[in-house]
């Protein structure tokens, strides 16, 4: 068995540039070979940072034979072509969140792992990978609190790049609320509808914020996700699971209290980087052991796919005023 993968990383922002340093620093298995982007002075510069090869393309990442693994973190519209292209060249890809686009993408990149005969693709929900969502789920699977009923979340941004649009406080932000719901509640999503809100003062205007997303599962349970995506006091996630025998809450991470001025302080975040610091360093560290036994075991491709379709519902709610339904195909085999 190998001792190390050589991982490439195509896309060198902001997420690319942390997957850099905690594939070098922070997972002994994994080692970076070589970088890509299509802004060439980033991809140069992150090679020199992290002392490996600089690609021209991301295909040439891929087709290399110094690089028996691939991390995607370019901007959301070149994800498939490159998971695509992994597959293509049967190497393991791991791709942050969205998968794709669309659902159809994802169906694409389903039938071409299928048709490769071997899971080969992990997607970037590393909530999964949070102690406190793990504790959660471990408290409802072993019904600490009787039959969840319904969870009530929600996800608050202070800023986001510009160029925002409505439509990404799905396909960006309540994303991950959609993924880890499902994954907590162990089911799937029959309906879902966007409510409308008073809008923020605090935020620039040129998309609707904040937004109210609501589901409801195959077991009847209801979601209510609340989705700032600007203006918001501090990066803070929230999500209560109410059972029927009590509730479970996500934990605030571990912040020093003060006591001072006749009052008492407790810091939040304000970055998703730091706050979900360590489901990322836990989130690489498994998936590269994974493949190293053969392959992955977090979010698959059918994973992301549901996603798309659950965020594709909720943005034709918006349009239609209606809750949407969620019809999904059987799920392959691979995948069960
Ligand atoms: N899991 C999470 O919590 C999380 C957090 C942040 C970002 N993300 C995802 O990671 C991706 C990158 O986000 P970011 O914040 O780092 O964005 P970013 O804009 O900071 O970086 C994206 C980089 O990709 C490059 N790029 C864009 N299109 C490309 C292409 N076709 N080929 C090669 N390079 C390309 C850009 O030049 C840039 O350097 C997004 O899909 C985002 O949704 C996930
Ligand atoms: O790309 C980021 C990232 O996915 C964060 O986890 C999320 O909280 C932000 O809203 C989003 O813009």
């Amino acid at each position: 068995m190998k001792q190390q993968l050589r991982v490439g990383v195509i896309g060198c922002g902001a997420i690319g540039k942390e997957h850099l340093r905690r594939l070098t620093d922070v997972v002994p298995e994994t080692i970076v070979t070589g970088v890509a982007d299509y802004f060439l002075p980033a991809a140069q510069s992150a090679a020199e940072m992290f002392h490996c090869t600089a690609f021209q393309t991301g295909e040439d990442l891929i087709a290399s034979p110094d690089v028996d693994a691939v991390v995607v973190t370019s901007a959301d519209p070149s994800h498939a072509a490159y998971v695509l292209e992994a597959i293509r060249h049967k190497k393991f890809v791991f791709c942050e969140k969205p998968l794709a686009q669309t659902a159809e993408e994802c169906q694409q990149i389903i039938a071409a792992e299928q048709a490769a005969g071997k899971k080969l693709v992990q997607v970037g929900f590393m909530r999964r990978y949070d102690r406190g969502y793990m504790a959660m789920k471990h408290a409802i699977s072993s019904n600490e609190i009787g039959a969840p009923l319904m969870i009530h979340a929600a996800h608050r941004n202070m800023s986001q790049a510009p160029g925002f649009e409505t439509d990404y406080a799905v396909t960006r932000v309540a994303i991950h609320e959609i993924d880890i719901c499902r994954w907590l509640l162990d089911d799937e999503y029959a309906t879902a509808q966007v409510l409308g809100v008073r809008q923020s003062s605090r935020t620039s205007g040129e998309w609707l914020n904040p937004q109210i997303m609501m589901l409801t599962t195959r077991s009847g349970q209801r979601i209510d996700v609340e989705v700032q995506t600007d203006g918001a006091y501090a990066y803070d996630i929230q999500c209560h699971v109410v059972g029927e025998d009590g509730i479970v809450s996500l934990p605030d991470p571990t912040s020093v209290t003060k006591r001072a001025a006749a009052a008492i302080h407790t810091p939040l975040m304000t970055d998703w980087k730091d706050r979900f610091i360590e489901a990322y360093d836990i989130e690489f560290q498994e998936w590269a052991k994974s493949l190293l036994n053969g392959a992955p075991t977090g979010p698959s491709a059918w994973d992301g796919y549901v996603a798309c379709v659950t965020g594709d519902a909720l943005i034709r709610s918006r349009q239609t005023g209606k809750p949407e339904d969620i019809v999904l195909p059987e799920k392959p085999e691979m995948y069960q």
